[in-house]
């Protein structure tokens, strides 16, 4: 049995039980075992101490829409809007990647991830058992799906869903149930109508839910009108999308009715702020989302439109967009826009009985935030800070499954040097090629 004694720390749980803890936590093997003011007694045998003196502990975040691969890309194409840059700019390099630039761009996204304090995301692309197994080494926590683009032959269609659903069998509950496994039509604007009912009938089928992007763009909500004569929400719920649980990445541009529908429906939202800043696709009506029951979680997107994947990034945002664009200084408070990176990103995979918080029984993942410095002080509302003055750079220590992956700002599995100096060397590799 591996013990963990974490003494003197304050614990931002985002239990509303107890929602600020200012004691101790013990993790035996992969779970929380205890959390409380009191020191545990009996003593937990043999446990590694730790001194959480000037750390501030809360759940690891959750990301809940990224492209790991798409790393590489980054600062590749900036300052376009989101379908020249997708068709003119990522695609044409997209096409060029091998097995070798789809592994260092995965292991680049994985340690700046783990790094910056996000121990569950969610990832879309193809060349999937690439980013499984560098999850599974990583020791971080990932619900992978093999998106699918339909813009291709029937046999290539076919093809495509073949591997999906192979990965999806193949990867479900893998690395000790680490990693969970969807499926997912890329868009409704790259999927014709047939091709998502076949989606949707192989996620009855295998039992997993459905991802994709939707209605990201004003543009593609007409051209949706145009082709199909419904807008994406209606046109995805006549497909049977919503039959299955669902996560949309994106959803900017929504009406008072497909809000509700959403809600009826029980599909949660991935909120992209950064990337939908930077594409200059709009921002998503969050504080109507919320309002309407729907779960919101936050996703990165990738590094080709963000353009790092600090979930701590997404969380101020999150926060401070929304006032700037309702003049409601409390469309989304502080504890609300954590809540969007914890709690709400662990609904949002349908794991928020597992991970999200820190309460006993629950999944040791966890972070430790070095709030010693200047920006931290005076140490009055710590929710506030960790919102509003903090970032991924603050994260000292990192454990997920109750193992820890970063020790002192360093991932202990994997080999930042290298993936470094790989990532360059790939980049430069597809610039030549
Ligand atoms: C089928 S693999 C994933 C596919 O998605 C593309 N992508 C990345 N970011 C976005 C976005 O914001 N909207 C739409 N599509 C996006 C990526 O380039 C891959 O081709
Ligand atoms: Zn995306």
């Amino acid at each position: 049995m591996n013990r963990l004694w974490i003494e003197n720390g304050t614990f931002v749980t985002m239990d509303d039980n107890q929602p600020l803890v200012r004691g101790h936590m013990v993790v035996e093997n992969d779970r929380i075992t205890y959390i409380g003011e009191a020191a545990p007694s009996p003593a937990p045998e043999g446990a590694e101490r730790i001194n959480g003196r000037g750390l501030v502990f809360m759940p690891g975040l959750i990301n809940t829409h990224a492209h790991s691969a798409m790393s590489l890309l980054r600062g590749y194409s900036d300052d376009e809007a989101l379908q020249v840059w997708l068709q003119d700019k990522m695609w044409p390099m997209e096409g060029k990647f091998n097995d070798d630039d789809a592994h260092w761009g995965n292991a680049l996204a994985v340690i700046e991830m783990l790094k910056s304090g996000t121990t569950t995301f969610v990832d879309m692309y193809d060349r999937m058992p690439i980013l499984a197994k560098v999850v599974e080494q990583s020791g971080m926590r990932g619900v992978l799906t093999r998106g699918v683009i339909g813009l291709c032959s029937p046999a290539e269609q076919t093809a495509k869903l073949e591997e999906a659903k192979q990965f999806a069998k193949d990867w479900n509950g893998q690395a000790n149930g680490r990693i969970r496994t969807m499926l997912s039509p890329h868009a409704p604007y790259t999927c014709p109508p047939d091709y998502i009912e076949r989606i949707v009938a192989a996620a009855h089928e295998l039992n997993v839910p459905l991802h994709t992007h939707m209605s990201e763009s004003a543009a593609e909500v007409q051209q949706n009108v145009n082709d199909y004569g419904t807008r994406p929400v209606e046109h995805l719920d006549k497909l049977g999308f919503f039959s299955r649980p669902s996560l949309v990445a994106h959803a900017v541009h929504l009406n008072d009715e497909e809000i509700a529908l959403l809600a009826e429906r029980g599909v949660a939202i991935s909120h992209n702020p950064a990337s939908n800043l930077k594409l200059a696709s709009g921002v998503a009506r969050v504080p109507d989302l919320l309002r309407a029951g729907v779960t919101v979680s936050l996703g990165t997107d990738s590094a080709a439109s963000n353009n790092n994947l600090d979930l701590f990034d997404e969380i101020r945002i999150a926060a401070l967009i929304h006032k700037g664009v309702s003049g409601d200084p409390t469309a989304i408070p502080a504890i609300e826009a954590l809540r969007m990176g914890t709690v709400y990103g662990a609904r949002a995979i349908w794991q928020a009985d597992e991970i999200g918080a820190l309460k006993t029984g629950m999944k040791a993942d966890f972070i430790a935030i070095n709030t010693e410095q200047p920006h931290f002080y005076p140490q009055t509302d710590i929710v506030s800070h960790l919102v509003y003055s903090g970032s991924g750079r603050d994260v000292q220590h990192v454990w997920v499954d109750g193992r820890q992956v970063v020790k002192s700002g360093v991932c202990t599995l994997l080999d930042e040097e290298q993936i470094m100096a790989e990532a360059q060397r790939a980049f430069e590799g597809l610039l030549a090629r």
